[in-house]
């Protein structure tokens, strides 16, 4: 698949505001965290997103943050840079869910309500309005965001996001690790990304005041 010098540079433009956005509220936490966008058409076997760079202080913004891979993770031009070590489950969703837009954030609000609800599988949000953030309109929704273990292979992880995923929720977390947050273009997954977030925080809180 050729990629238009153009639409590389609008996604690499993407991720380079979405980065220093997300790395104002300090959630790249000793170079955790990766991003990425996908790029040109999609078929579920066939598809090229933009990632950020393994590794890097993603507080810092340099000429090698990211790099386009294919739909297995590999490189599609010469470069010396590696892509992010969880390229593959952004892989995996992409192909799943045709997504536009990945981001993953670690955050002590996620890994808390992660591990707080770790034997369930899954983090219950009972009826708080920012669930319409995933364009949920119901009233008093009542939502399950599924959690992942936090296996050392991420080939091992990816293999279970098929299973793991739930059709109108937009992310998935790992165990004690992070979330993974979603959306057809950029916009979307931030909004996403932000919805989550609040929604852990509170569930965290809630459960303090309910001790
Ligand atoms: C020090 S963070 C451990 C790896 C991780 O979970 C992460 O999100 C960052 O990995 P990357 O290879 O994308 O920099
Ligand atoms: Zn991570």
């Amino acid at each position: 698949m050729t990629i238009r010098l153009e639409d590389k540079q609008r996604a690499y433009a993407e991720l380079r505001d979405i980065k220093a956005n997300l790395a104002a509220r300090g959630w790249f936490p000793a170079t955790s965290g990766n991003l990425s966008v996908r790029v040109g058409d999609f078929e579920p076997g066939a598809f090229t997103f933009a990632i950020t760079s393994s590794g890097k202080d993603k507080s810092v913004s340099t000429p090698e943050d990211f790099l386009l891979v294919n739909e297995k993770g590999v490189a599609v031009e010469a470069t010396s840079l590696k892509p992010s070590a969880e390229t593959l489950i952004h892989s995996e969703i992409y192909r799943l869910t045709g997504a536009g837009a990945i981001f993953h954030v670690h955050t002590v609000f996620n890994n808390l309500a992660s591990e707080l609800y770790a034997e369930r599988g899954s983090i219950p949000v009972d009826g708080v309005e920012l669930i319409k953030g995933f364009n949920i309109w119901e009233e008093e929704a009542q939502i399950e965001i599924p959690i992942l273990p936090n296996y050392a292979e991420i080939p091992r992880i990816a293999e279970l996001v098929e299973g793991a995923l739930v059709p109108r929720i937009p992310g998935i977390v790992l165990r004690k690790h992070g979330i993974y947050a979603w959306g057809a273009n950029a916009f979307e997954a931030k909004r996403h990304l932000e919805a989550f977030e609040f929604l852990f925080e509170y569930v965290y809180r809630l459960h303090l005041l309910k001790k």
